[in-house]
């Protein structure tokens, strides 16, 4: 299994370019399934997860190119991807595959749409928290689904004559259900308002792509999404739009190891909330024509205190990237998780690196240390992994991070990207 090998203590100067956000990929590659013409996607990033998203959607009958190779655009790879699925030959997402990406949990929402009918394996995904599927559960039979669950597999069938548009009240914001929900309403019969829906800037791209295939949407980026079913979507062309959680990962990193960074391809109002706790810590960070450009001090970090939350809060995949910054400021900061119940695993191996943190329930108390160490540490779910990484850039010493398959899922070309900006990262293969 590969391993990545930082050795710490060089500050960061130079570009880094971002890649297209997984959380928004994920979803516009699953709308592919609501229509027979070819939807094209470009900035799709190369990462894991969207690999495995394309072998599942493969099996659904989606016919996926890839524009002659990898294109090369301003200084990264950004893929321009075709997909096309005339009809959909198999309405089941097995447990094989499913368990694997919870994400690819959510073609329930296109398969029952234009075949009424799906058979989608209970997921699995980062081991964060114990992630149920009420909520979509619920959704979809508010749509009039009749929806069983048997031997690990919910069974979902749409009434004759297709989903029915109807009012829905999130009882509590949920990304995933939100994507799944308004996929679902486009080609229902009616008009369909969710309510308490995610405003997350991947659900916005979402309805941006749908609206461009066809779809009636209004609302999306709000907690009232108002969707006026049709009865069929058309091809579309749509860019992905930048990755936020990258951005915010990049940025912590200069703060954390210090130096002057610009970050290409991105946009500062996508993380509002993580850019001002970010500034609170100390580092500098002007908003650029086409990206973000960041000055860090390294031996000069606040302590700040964080609450995760659902947008536009703080994120909860910033959260240990956060805490890996607070492990060196000067002062005890809080780290509040409210989205996942066990998304504290990086806690024990920060303190390998000399990290001082207490837990209690859904609360991290970090006491800043003056210097962190390198270490052998273990990546234990994707976000926590990158913690890793840019904690061992400001450790002295070496750190390896085993188990980067996690990291892989979510971090196009990591090495790279921070190599070329002064730090010693590389992977070694076995
Ligand atoms: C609101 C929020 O911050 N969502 C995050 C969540 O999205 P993701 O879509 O994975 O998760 P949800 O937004 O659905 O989950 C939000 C909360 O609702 C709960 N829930 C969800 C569905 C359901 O049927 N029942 C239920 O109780 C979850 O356990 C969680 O506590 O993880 C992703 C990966 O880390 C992040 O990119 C998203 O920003
Ligand atoms: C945990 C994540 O992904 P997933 O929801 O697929 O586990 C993530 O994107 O941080």
């Amino acid at each position: 299994m590969d391993q990545i090998r930082v050795v710490g203590g060089n500050p960061l100067k130079g570009v880094i370019p971002i890649s297209g956000a997984k959380n928004a990929a994920l979803p516009l590659i699953i709308a592919s399934l609501l229509t027979s013409d070819t939807l094209t996607l470009e900035n799709v990033p190369h990462l894991a997860d969207v690999e495995l998203l394309m072998r599942i959607l493969g099996n659904h009958g989606v016919d996926i190119s890839v524009n002659g190779r990898r294109e090369r655009q301003q200084d990264g790879y950004a893929r321009t991807i075709h997909f096309n699925c005339p009809t959909i030959t198999d309405t089941t997402a097995s447990y094989d595959l499913v368990r694997k990406m919870r994400a690819s949990f959510w073609v329930i929402g296109p398969l029952l749409a234009r075949e009424g009918i799906a058979r989608v394996s209970l997921p699995g995904g980062c081991a964060i928290g114990t992630r149920p599927v009420d909520l979509f559960i619920d959704g979809l039979k508010a749509l009039g689904a009749e929806i069983e669950i048997e031997q690990g597999y919910v069974e979902a069938k749409a009434p004759k004559g297709g989903l029915i548009g109807r009012h829905y009240v999130f009882p509590k914001v949920s990304v995933g259900a939100t994507h799944t929900l308004m996929m679902a309403a486009t080609l229902a019969n009616g008009t369909t308002v969710l309510e308490n829906a995610a405003r997350e800037p991947e659900v916005v791209d979402l309805a941006n792509c749908l609206k461009a295939m066809g779809a009636k949407i209004e609302g999306a980026g709000t907690p009232t999404i108002t969707i006026d079913g049709v009865t069929s979507l058309s091809g579309a062309r749509h860019t992905v739009l930048p990755d936020r959680i990258e951005t915010g990962t990049y940025a912590m990193a200069v703060a954390m190891a210090g130096g002057e960074v610009t970050l290409e391809n991105t946009d500062a109002a996508l993380l509002s909330s993580a850019i001002e706790a970010i500034r609170a810590a100390g580092a500098e960070i002007t908003p650029t024509e086409t990206g973000i450009h960041i000055v860090g001090h390294g031996d000069d970090i606040r302590p700040v205190d964080i609450t995760t939350e659902p947008y536009p809060g703080f994120p909860t995949d910033l959260q240990a990237q956060f805490m890996g910054l607070m492990t060196r400021a000067k002062g005890t900061s809080r780290i509040v998780e409210t989205i996942f119940e066990n998304r504290f695993m990086h806690v024990q191996e920060l303190a390998r690196l000399g990290a001082d943190i207490s837990l209690s329930g859904q609360t991290a108390t970090i006491r800043g240390v003056k210097e962190l160490h390198g270490a052998p540490v273990m990546a234990t779910d994707l976000r926590a992994s990158v913690s890793l990484v840019i904690a061992g850039l400001a450790a002295k010493g070496e750190t390896t991070v085993s188990r980067v398959y996690h990291l892989d899922r979510g971090f196009e070309r990591l090495e790279e990207k921070l190599t070329r900006c002064g730090a010693v990262v590389e992977r070694i293969s076995d």
